[in-house]
């Protein structure tokens, strides 16, 4: 997939303007609506309290649908293909290679007729006009049009495409909130993941007050509810790519979307003007029967948990990274002068920062020095409030030599006290795991727990790397001090 960026995500949580004076429509027409009526009966209503099942899609590891997928795309023009989708190893579904494929070969051409767009024909009309007079940002639009064109089952052009998708897909979207705050309670990620959910919701909540609930019989709760949003919101985030070369348009593309992610490979969806259709080239080449690949995006293992629901295998990933939480102290005489310097440039205390296994970043350093620097320093806050929020970005901007051990030492307490959260959770047991009732239900607390332990290794592993060379360049200031120290004093007792 093509990354995904936060900022593409954050489309749609401004508010959306008022509600535009639009004709009224009575619902689908006849046959349509009752379809949508039909595909959700009151017994098969998913329930906030019980276990939600949805109505739609498939097993997430079902390769029937898939079958009836391929040959609708065939039919719909998707070109003869090199590849198949198959059962993997790694990924449940993905596409596998039916030749040896070369490196820098084209691949897919999926047409933009197959493609699914903020701009995709509504089978239900009127929903669509309602939610495009409402100027409707494209990833609840997108969200919507998915339950509408499900609900519809056949009437939809989309219905053997929905059928393939995972009933439900795997992502923290899906994870209650025990869940999180047992298994996720050492990682930043169960935040983001808590935000996500409340996002979601949100989203949720306002179309329903602004528009669903003006037009019940366009949008019946019993379909379009939070549970069917959850479900495309994990759609969404498991499967939309941004095409750079459509001025970075978000679309679900059938057929590609059947790739699985690695991040061995850098190759990536876009549109591909000359031959018209949706490709990517890879950058490596593939034997008959071999998975093929494409990369998500530059991701860490916790934002690849995040929307995709699995942690790759540990070291395996180049741009993993764990978030630490930097926090101005509070008994800091200038706590206040701080704080509204990096307020000015959009900080927070606490404020993350990603800690790569190569390093550092200068805003994590920035921040670092700001925390411990003394009131005598108060006229370089700003610069340095500004440089940990990535404005000012020269290191010779924050070479402090005498505060240099100090900075290092308040990294390395950070680290150390977040690798005691890791410890704690990945070398105790869990309470949760002694009051599962059933066997499903214990089934899933083992496939969640080995996700979060798989995450939390790869997180503490980074942590410890950072401990190690924290350690040894606080040694080499000090060792390098002691040395002078001791040649200071050899001259001092030279002329005594
Ligand atoms: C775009 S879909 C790829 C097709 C998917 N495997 C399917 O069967 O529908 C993304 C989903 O595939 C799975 N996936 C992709 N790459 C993976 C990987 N490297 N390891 C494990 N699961 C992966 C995850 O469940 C993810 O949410």
């Amino acid at each position: 997939m093509a990354e995904i960026s936060s900022a593409i995500f954050t489309s749609f949580l401004p508010r959306f303007p008022q509600l535009s004076a639009v004709p009224h429509f009575y619902g689908c027409p006849g046959a349509t609506r009752s379809r949508i009526r039909c595909s959700i009966t009151a017994e098969s209503m998913p329930s906030r309290t019980s276990s939600p099942t949805i109505p739609w899609g498939c097993e997430i590891e079902s390769l029937e649908s898939v079958s009836a997928l391929q040959k609708w795309l065939s039919e719909s023009g998707l070109p003869p293909q090199k590849m198949d989708i198959r059962r993997v190893n790694v990924g449940e579904r993905g596409l596998v290679a039916l030749k040896n494929i070369r490196k820098g070969e084209k691949l897919l051409f999926v047409p933009p007729s197959l493609v699914i767009t903020a701009n995709s024909e509504w089978t239900c009309e009127e929903a669509g006009y309602i939610m495009q007079s409402n100027s409707v940002p494209d990833w609840p639009l997108l969200a919507t049009y998915l339950i509408s064109e499900a609900s519809l089952t056949e009437t939809s052009r989309w219905n053997r495409y929905i059928s393939a998708l995972p009933r439900q897909p795997y992502s923290l979207l899906y994870w209650t909130r025990l869940e999180l705050d047992m298994y996720l309670v050492a990682s930043q990620i169960r935040v983001r993941a808590i935000e996500r959910i409340s996002d979601v919701t949100g989203v949720y909540n306002d179309l329903r007050a602004r528009i669903f609930s003006k037009h019940p019989n366009l949008f019946p709760e019993e379909v379009f509810n939070l549970e069917t949003f959850k479900w495309s919101f994990g759609i969404l985030f498991s499967r939309l790519v941004r095409l750079p070369a459509m001025d970075g348009k978000v679309a679900l593309v059938p057929w590609a979307d059947m790739l699985n992610h690695s991040s061995q490979v850098e190759t990536f969806l876009d549109y591909d003007k000359s031959s018209k259709g949706i490709v990517f080239t890879t950058d490596r080449a593939y034997q008959l029967g071999e998975q093929v690949f494409i990369s998500y995006g530059k991701k860490s293992n916790g934002e690849l948990l995040l929307s995709y629901g699995f942690v790759p295998k540990e070291g395996t990933n180049p741009n993993d990274s764990v978030e630490l939480s930097f926090s101005l102290k509070k008994d800091d005489e200038c706590y206040n002068e701080k704080a509204e310097a990096l307020r000015k440039h959009g900080l927070a205390t606490p404020q993350q920062f990603p800690l790569q296994i190569t390093g550092w970043s200068i805003q994590m350093m920035a921040y670092a020095y700001l925390v411990v620097s003394s009131s005598k320093m108060i006229q370089q806050y700003d610069e340095l409030a500004s440089t940990a929020a990535g404005k000012n970005m020269s290191r010779g901007g924050i070479n402090y030599p005498e505060l240099e051990e100090q900075m290092l030492q308040f990294i390395l307490d950070c680290c150390e006290s977040s690798i005691l959260k890791y410890s704690k959770f990945l070398e105790g047991g869990g309470p949760l795991d002694s009051v599962t009732t059933n066997v499903q239900q214990a089934n899933r607390r083992s496939l969640l727990k080995q996700l979060a332990v798989d995450l939390c290794t790869s997180e503490r592993r980074i942590l410890f790397r950072a401990q190690y060379i924290l350690r040894r360049k606080l040694r080499d200031i000090r060792n390098g001090e002691l040395r002078g120290l001791a040649i200071f004093n050899r001259f001092r007792q030279f002329f005594e």
